[in-house]
């Protein structure tokens, strides 16, 4: 029995209302415009610029451009009548949204690298099932183009129709594990985020004998500015507000970066790096939203022994990796609630591991274990997360271990 089945579909709850046929076109294009007018012009493509020296040009350029388009996806439906959401076996939340840009990365991968494999969060079985749910979905991978022909060309592998769509999602079924090159796609991080109009990510990751080399986020919701105040909150319908669209990505050994999240070419990068501080009493952490994700009772202990005063700050998805990348936070604390038995997903730390670490963080479990990317879909290896720059990450790490009596 396959892991994806193991998370088999037992959903309570189904929620469909037909998009109005022609409300997705005139959505995107409408994004389009105002993303072209709010963001700064194109720049030079990425294979003429600062990733030509890059060991991984070709795959940080294709994660680049295929988280790109999967966002504009993820924004229709952000603004389309019905998300389409179903509730899966495990009471998370899934949307025509992660479907569509599911099958939108995993075309692109598959055809710019066919011998890799793809493990991904979905899988098509409940498509399989709703024939009206599926063209929903099939509707909205058609429409989705980026618009810049050459890079639609780069991504290449159109999808033709919604069986081969279905063929598609499922390509992400990989077991993972520690031997040769495997990607990881969490199509739509933080789906309650996504819901709220909160914090959500679009993961793209690679992993080469169980080690992340690739690693890119795409946060329509956060500040393009890498200097703006960590933000978090429920969700305040954020989406294309002005400002809003930040794209992180990074390369192991050559440092990590943020342009604005477009809709077309990749536009200029900028280097960025974790803040500063040397001492944890002046930090900003982030943790969470969902209570049951980790554990705001510990985290707030720890806060307190570090002599933090500024207030958590609650966001969804890796947008919590992205920011303390960028000092704009300066803690992450992913910790396991007590009683639970949850063990985390690759595709939900991947590359905000490695953009962390290519930031001048450290990213290690409470242990003080890396994460452990080699053991197949789970971190097996791995309990809970401490993501912090590598000035404090000692002390932070510390006073984890105290609050939580880990040996
Ligand atoms: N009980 C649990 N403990 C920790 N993480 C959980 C969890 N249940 C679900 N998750 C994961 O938490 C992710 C969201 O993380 P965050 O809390 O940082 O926003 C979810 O990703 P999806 O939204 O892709 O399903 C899901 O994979
Ligand atoms: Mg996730």
């Amino acid at each position: 029995m396959s892991f994806h089945t193991r998370f088999a579909f037992r959903f309570s709850t189904v929620i469909i209302v037909i998009l109005a046929a022609t409300s997705a076109p005139s959505v995107f294009h409408r994004l389009a415009s105002i993303s072209r007018q709010v963001l700064p012009s194109t720049v030079k493509h990425p294979s003429q610029s600062s990733t030509m020296s890059s060991s991984y040009p070709k795959e940080l350029e294709v994660a680049l451009l295929a988280v790109q388009r999967a966002s504009i996806l993820t924004k229709q439906v952000f603004h389309a009548k019905s998300k389409g959401t179903l509730t899966k076996s495990d009471a998370s939340p899934v949307t025509i949204g992660d479907y569509g840009a599911q099958a939108l990365i995993i075309s692109a991968l598959k055809h710019n690298f066919p011998s890799d494999e793809i493990v991904a969060e979905e899988e098509s079985t409940d498509l399989q099932q709703d024939a009206a749910l599926k063209d929903l979905v099939w509707n909205l991978v058609k429409e989705t183009k980026l618009d810049d022909p050459s890079a639609e060309t780069t991504l290449g592998g159109s999808i033709t129709d919604a069986e081969s769509m279905l063929n598609i999602i499922d390509q992400g079924n990989s077991k993972g594990g520690g031997k040769g090159r495997i990607w990881t796609i969490d199509p739509i991080d933080g789906t309650k985020g996504f819901l709220r109009g909160g914090q959500y990510a679009v993961c793209v990751a690679l992993i080469v004998d169980g080690d992340v080399k690739v690693g890119v986020l795409g946060c329509p919701n956060l500040p393009v500015d890498d200097s703006a105040p960590l933000e978090g909150g429920i969700g305040e319908n954020q989406s294309d507000a002005e400002g809003k669209g930040a794209l992180a990505s990074a390369v192991k050994g050559e440092g990590s970066q943020s342009r604005p999240l477009g809709t077309g070419k990749l536009q200029t990068p900028r280097k960025i790096s974790v803040q500063s501080i040397s001492t944890p009493s002046e930090a900003a952490f982030c943790e969470s939203v969902e209570a049951n994700h980790s554990s705001h009772g510990d985290n707030a202990k720890i806060a307190k022994k570090l002599d933090i005063t500024k207030p958590s700050v609650r966001m969804d998805s890796q947008a919590k990796y992205f920011s303390v990348a960028r000092g704009a936070g300066d803690i992450y604390l992913r910790l396991p609630v007590r009683g639970g038995n949850y063990i985390e997903k690759i595709w939900d730390h991947a590359a905000g591991d490695l953009i962390t670490r290519e930031s001048g963080g450290t990213v290690t479990d409470i242990r003080g274990k890396s994460l452990d990317f080699s053991q197949g879909p789970l971190l097996t290896g791995n309990t809970g997360v401490v993501a912090a720059g590598s000035a404090i990450h000692a002390q932070v790490l510390k006073v984890v271990q105290e609050v939580l009596s880990v040996e």
